[in-house]
């Protein structure tokens, strides 16, 4: 579909925000109808799609507030969500169109096949998986977002959940599970995002690597995310869908 929509910024003033007002101001084709932050009324009606990076708790606020009015259609790029907060999301999805992805960008969302493949093709009785992942210093959740992504992806390549491979938090004396998957997060200085998965066996490894260079890589998957999805359905879909990797 073709012609002007209007976007609401959900986290305007973060550091998100901000990048996605630049990347919207400069597009003809988008007019920005409402910016808002935490303890704001956003008047919801003026927009087609709202883009929101703020937190999860206030994204969940903002899915159910969407969906208790029929619209509009949702971008979600907040991470670190708990159960509940996701149950929020799923519910309102039954009456919004929502595109959610821990990451935007489109090298992403290719390492994630990547990951999948390698995952699938090395035997996992002989290789370990690991996902390391490096933040700026103001990051609060941990893994990231990409990086649960990535270990998803890996886990689905063994045939299985996340949930049932991820090793816990590392600390004192215990060796490495066999199967499972190990996640490790550096918090440092103002670095934009890396993430790495890395195969090894007994004789060799393989590393998988993303490095994001500007931020604005973000918001400008998530305009493309929020032309997609305005007037579609209501589901849940996420960058697979938008980019059309999933097939139905
Ligand atoms: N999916 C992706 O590709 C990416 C995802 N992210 C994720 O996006 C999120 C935001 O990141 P970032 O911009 O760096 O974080 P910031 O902390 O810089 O920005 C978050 C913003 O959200 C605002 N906010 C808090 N509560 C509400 C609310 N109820 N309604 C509206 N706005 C609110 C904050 O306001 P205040 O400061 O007043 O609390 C702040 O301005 C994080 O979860 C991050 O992991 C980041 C980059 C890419
Ligand atoms: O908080 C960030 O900055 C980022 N968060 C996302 C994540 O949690 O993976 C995406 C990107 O890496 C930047």
């Amino acid at each position: 579909m073709t012609g002007l929509f209007h976007v609401g910024i959900s986290g305007a003033r973060g550091r998100m925000g901000r990048a996605l007002s630049q990347v919207l101001d400069a597009r003809a084709d988008v007019m920005v109808a409402a910016r808002f932050d935490r303890g704001d009324q956003p008047d919801l009606s003026l927009c087609d799609v709202v883009i929101d990076f703020s937190t999860p708790e206030a994204s969940a606020e903002l899915a159910a507030a969407c969906a208790d009015r029929g619209g509009p259609a949702l971008v979600i790029g907040s991470t670190g969500f708990d159960a509940d907060q996701e149950a929020v999301v799923q519910a309102a999805a039954a009456k919004i169109a929502i595109v959610r992805s821990g990451n935007f960008s489109l090298g992403v969302n290719i390492l994630i096949g990547l990951v999948e493949h390698a995952a699938l093709r090395l035997p996992a009785e002989d290789w370990d998986i690991e996902v390391l992942e490096a933040h700026h210093r103001h990051k609060v959740d941990a893994p990231s977002g990409t990086a649960l992504m990535l270990g998803e992806a890996a886990a689905a390549g063994r045939g299985a959940d996340l949930k049932d491979l991820r090793a816990p938090a590392r600390e004192g004396l215990a060796e490495r599970s066999p199967g499972s998957i190990g996640f490790a997060a550096l918090r440092a200085g103002g670095i934009i995002g890396e993430h790495t998965v890395l195969f090894a066996s007994a004789d060799e490894s393989l590393t998988l690597s993303h490095s994001a260079i500007d931020r604005s890589l973000f918001a400008k998957g998530a305009v493309v995310a929020a032309a997609w999805v305005r007037n579609r359905r209501p589901g849940l879909y996420d960058m697979q869908d938008v980019l059309g990797f999933r097939q139905a």
